[in-house]
């Protein structure tokens, strides 16, 4: 409420959203609005400390209402922050207060090789950035110690001017997101103070000796990277808040079967995102300030894990939903270009959902040994059973309510992980035998094998978190809906899955197929009447969903009519009208 209540009083947010925009005025609206959110007091860190669940609200919420300035405000007020807390230390602070650029005399020298080295896409460093942080491999006397983060001057901040020894940019128009001017950047031989080494992990002395805390290179990696989490776990997030606007404009519109698996996805993600958020500050706080450190690198590589597949799974599920809804309804080409970006920034999809099954890959081995396996956030202690679930799994449903029961469900789920997880690891090993190098045993095992394991890990995690939340509610009828959407979501998943099910041999005859697709349909037809309702019990406001189609009064044909009247070009004859009129017999040419 008060994030609206900010953006209703703000000048920058009070301008005519359907009105067409220039490039530039968009760019020049979108970094106003990102510096007022500054002054929004529920988004600072003192008031997401009092209360983990603001984040996971507030996110929603503006990524509803104004897409592009909050990924601006995320990328400058929260990421380089994160940055900076994260791996720098105190020397680096008063770049949180005052950023201003370095003076030094011993320098690190910043150098891309040639052009396909240069970094692409970078939001703010298109236009408007005076500092990046940059990711880059760090060499002393011809000796890489890995990657490393460091904070580079980029613009003089008093006029904006590029520095000398880079070349910096801007990529132009996209097809979504446009306030947000994302840039590349080519350095030069380009020299920066040593003290810009982000060296929480890691440090060069003033003798140029490298000195870490962390010994192992593998960890000191992980480490560096670990602070890139938070865009993920946030994007996660970001989809399903997407997802829900365009989702509340077509079910308030035409409330049919096609959408139905889509609302179920967003309710299980909704509850996941909720869980998610609040875990992931849990873990930055006890990182920043120092406790729990025994559970710390377990939690750090489990989040990784989660992250980079619930992120790609919550972005593809949803780049689905809201071009369903785009066919059923109007008024969303703007959520579904500005959408599409999540399923690339913070990794690539299909790149970043290695992460995710190179983490379970390493836990085959131990099923093997039949080791208990645990992990702080509980997504794997699963396969710890991993042995029996293969010996005993076998589809032995024959009705409605059987296959619908939620506990056959996840473990039809836990199967799926155990088989893939199996058939992967015997992939990627007869890969390696066969004398490929890792990079391409992995890429090899990609498509059926690794990429599916990730998906069913993290679908069962999903639906693991659902069920949770299921327990904890006390009204039945709230218990009675919610099992409905964990298990139309449940099922409708299991489609995809069917090839494998066979595969493997947990399902043999007509039986599974018919039984799905019957269930899926019946499921449909119940939460029909319900659509509408679940819907707008997490719908943004009408101020916010802006929609002709989707307001929350239902009367389409109301805002329809005023909406196509009032049009600017509605009634207009084009200026170019002359151009299109023979002269010689006054008709159309066309
Ligand atoms: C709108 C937008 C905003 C962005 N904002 C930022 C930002 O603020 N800060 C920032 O640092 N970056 C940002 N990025 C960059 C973004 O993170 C990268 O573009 C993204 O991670 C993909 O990396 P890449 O472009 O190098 O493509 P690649 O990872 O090289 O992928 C290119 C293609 O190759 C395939 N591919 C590559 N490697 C593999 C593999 N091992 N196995 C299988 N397939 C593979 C991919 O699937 C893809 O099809 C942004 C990008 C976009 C589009």
């Amino acid at each position: 409420m008060k994030f609206m209540k900010h953006c209703k009083k703000c000048p920058d947010y009070i301008t005519d959203r359907s009105s067409v925009q220039t490039f530039d005025e968009t760019r020049r609206l979108a970094v106003r609005q990102a510096m007022s959110h500054k002054d929004i007091e529920i988004l600072s860190l003192s008031s997401i400390i009092q209360n983990l669940k603001r984040p996971a609200a507030a996110t929603r919420i503006m990524m509803q209402f104004s897409p592009a300035s909050t990924i601006k405000y995320s990328v400058v007020f929260r990421l380089f922050t994160a940055a900076i807390t994260n791996m720098g230390t105190e020397r680096h602070y008063h770049y949180l207060d005052d950023i201003e650029d370095g003076k030094g005399t011993k320098n690190f020298i910043l150098n891309s090789s040639d052009f396909e080295a240069a970094k692409c896409w970078a939001g703010g460093l298109g236009q408007s950035a005076t500092h990046a942080i940059v990711y880059a491999q760090l060499i002393l006397k011809g000796i890489s110690y890995g990657l490393h983060a460091f904070v580079v001057p980029i613009r003089d901040p008093k006029n904006l001017l590029p520095y000398t020894g880079l070349i910096v940019g801007d990529m132009g128009e996209k097809i979504g997101l446009n306030g947000i001017d994302n840039g590349f950047v080519v350095f030069n031989k380009y020299p920066i103070p040593r003290e810009n080494l982000l060296n929480k992990f890691g440090e060069v002395t003033e003798d140029g000796e490298y000195v870490s805390p962390i010994k192992d290179p593998n960890k000191r990696h992980g480490a560096a990277l670990g602070s890139l989490s938070a865009g993920r776990v946030n994007i996660t997030c970001i989809c399903e808040a997407m997802g829900i606007k365009a989702l509340t404009i077509a079910i308030r519109y035409a409330a049919q079967h096609r959408l139905l698996p889509y609302l179920a996805a967003a309710y299980v993600l909704r509850e996941f995102n909720t869980y998610f958020i609040e875990v992931f500050y849990q873990f930055s706080i006890d990182t920043n300030i120092g406790s729990k450190k025994d559970v710390l690198p377990d939690l750090g590589m489990e989040i990784h894990a989660i992250s980079s597949a619930c992120k790609s799974v919550a972005g593809w599920i949803m780049k689905d939903a809201i071009q369903e809804c785009r066919e059923a309804s109007s008024g969303i080409g703007d959520v579904r270009n500005d959408h599409d970006a999540n399923l690339t920034y913070e990794g690539e999809n299909h790149v970043l959902i290695q992460q995710t099954s190179n983490w379970l890959l390493k836990m085959w081995p131990l099923i093997l040994n039949e080791e208990k396996i645990s992990t702080p956030l509980k997504s794997a202690d699963f396969l710890s059973d991993g042995l029996e679930i293969l010996r005993k799994g076998k589809f032995t449903a024959f009705t409605f309510e059987e296959i619908c029961a939620p506990e056959n469900i996840i473990s039809i789920y836990q199967w799926l992980t155990c088989y893939l997880l199996k058939r992967s690891y015997y992939k990627v090993e007869t890969e390696l035998k066969s004398g490929k190098s890792n990079f391409w045993a992995k890429n090899n095992s990609h498509v059926y094998h690794c990429k599916n394991l990730s998906i069913v890990f993290i679908q069962h995690f999903f639906l693991q978190r659902m069920l949770s939340k299921i327990s904890e509610a006390e009204d039945p009828a709230i218990k009675n809906v919610l099992t409905n959407l964990f298990v139309l979501y449940g099922l409708w998943s299991l489609e995809k899955h069917i090839p494998t099910l066979y595969h493997g041999e947990f399902a043999q005859g007509p039986t599974l197929p018919n039984l799905l697709q019957h269930s899926i349909l019946k499921l449909c037809a119940d939460l029909k009447n319900d659509a509408v309702s679940l819907i707008d019990a997490v719908a943004p406001p009408d101020f916010i969903l802006n929609s002709i189609l989707g307001a929350s009064d239902g009367m389409v044909y109301k805002h329809l009519e005023s909406a196509i009247y009032s049009s600017p070009y509605a009634m207009e004859r084009p200026k170019w009208w002359k151009e299109i009129i023979n002269w010689k017999d006054n008709k159309s040419k066309l």
